[in-house]
């Protein structure tokens, strides 16, 4: 299984911990404090990486779709152009809340909407690009992206599995530094529409980390995917839920997020072995209320043990495990025993 490397010290996939994005995408309302805000709740609630969208307005969409209206309770402005200049941050603002994200101590990066962003993107160095699930059926940007050789993350919402085979077939041609996210483009996500157990399919047909982009409200499922493998997770984070803004009903609250990043870890924790064994924290339940084979009655040396002769009761002091029950019956006692005496090894023969 190939792992990804996304710095010296932190790779995904294999034995590492979940890689946890917590996606800001445009729920800074365009303000770059609002932003910096974003940045320092995300480290604050564990997150391992911060994300942005980072798009060229007139690489990613037409003219015409940039003049439409945009008559929505989440508009910035009259068109949609206008709303989304509103969002869009300037590269220099990019450096400012990069340089912020290195200050505050967390990895920063950004969906890289179009090649003119992703070149962006490569040139302030960030540790590796995320390309959302708008470009899950853009071949011809997933090429560009993957000759560049930076590490990727990919989400997968909008396609089918037929076209999440091609995805991987382009970008492994190249390299396999990347990652498949299942995800499901809708905002929010209805569960019954998270289709969760994709992940293991995924994980069945691929050699690299998959993981899960939600955008479902909560973090149930978000935990639901770690159970299921899911080497990376990204949910968006808002300190606001009722701000205007698509997102900000598929988000998680600072408070939330730090929340699901400490349940993750314990569900992690919790994964272990699938193989079953007595582990050593049951011993003292064991010593407490496991059962043991006790006499039924009062029966002297030389007598056979019948099947009413013998109980299953939790004893001080202990006797044989009572899963030896087949094994002590019909035996002939060496010793006296009294009704409730424990029955060990060596008692019968
Ligand atoms: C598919 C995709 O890009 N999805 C992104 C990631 O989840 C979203 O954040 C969109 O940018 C957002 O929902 C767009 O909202 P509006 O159209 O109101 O700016
Ligand atoms: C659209 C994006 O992501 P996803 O498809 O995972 O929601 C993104 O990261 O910009």
């Amino acid at each position: 299984m190939v792992e990804v490397k996304i710095t010296e010290d932190i790779r995904i996939g294999g034995k590492n911990p979940c890689f946890i994005i917590a996606e800001v995408g445009q729920n800074h309302q365009g303000d770059i404090e609002v932003a910096k805000k974003l940045i320092k709740a995300a480290k604050d609630a564990g997150a391992n990486c911060v994300k942005f969208q980072k798009t060229c307005l007139n690489e990613k969409f037409t003219k015409k779709y940039l003049e439409k209206p945009y008559d929505s309770p989440n508009s910035w402005g009259k068109t949609y152009g206008e709303h989304k200049r509103h969002l869009e941050f300037s590269e220099s603002q990019y450096r400012e809340l990069f340089k912020y994200a290195q200050e505050v101590g967390i990895l920063f990066t950004a969906s890289a909407m179009d090649m003119v962003s992703f070149d962006f993107l490569v040139n302030i160095k960030v540790p590796f690009i995320k390309i959302g699930s708008g470009d899950s059926n853009n071949l011809l940007f997933l090429k560009y992206a993957a000759s560049k050789k930076i590490p990727l993350i990919i989400s997968t919402g909008m396609v089918d599995k037929q076209a999440v085979k091609t995805i991987y077939d382009i970008i492994a041609a190249q390299h396999k530094q990347f990652c498949l996210l299942h995800c499901i483009s809708a905002y929010p996500v209805p569960f019954e529409d998270c289709n969760l157990t994709v992940l293991q399919d995924y994980k069945n047909t691929f050699d690299i980390p998959v993981g899960y982009s939600g955008q479902e409200v909560g973090t149930a499922v978000a935990l639901g995917a770690i159970a299921l493998g899911a080497k990376v997770l990204e949910k968006h984070i808002t300190l606001d839920k009722g701000l205007r803004g698509t997102d900000h009903v598929c988000s998680l609250t600072p408070t939330e997020f730090q929340q699901l990043v400490r349940d993750v870890r314990v569900i992690e924790a919790s994964l272990g072995t699938p193989i079953k064994k007595v582990v050593t924290s049951e011993i003292p339940c064991i010593d407490k209320l496991q059962k043991s084979l006790v006499m039924g009655c009062t029966k002297n040396k030389g007598e056979i043990l019948y099947p009413g002769d013998v109980k299953i009761k939790v004893a001080e002091p202990k006797g044989l495990n009572a899963l030896h029950f087949e094994d002590v019956i019909y035996k002939t006692l060496v010793y006296d025993k009294k009704e409730d005496e424990p029955l060990n090894e060596g008692d019968f023969c």
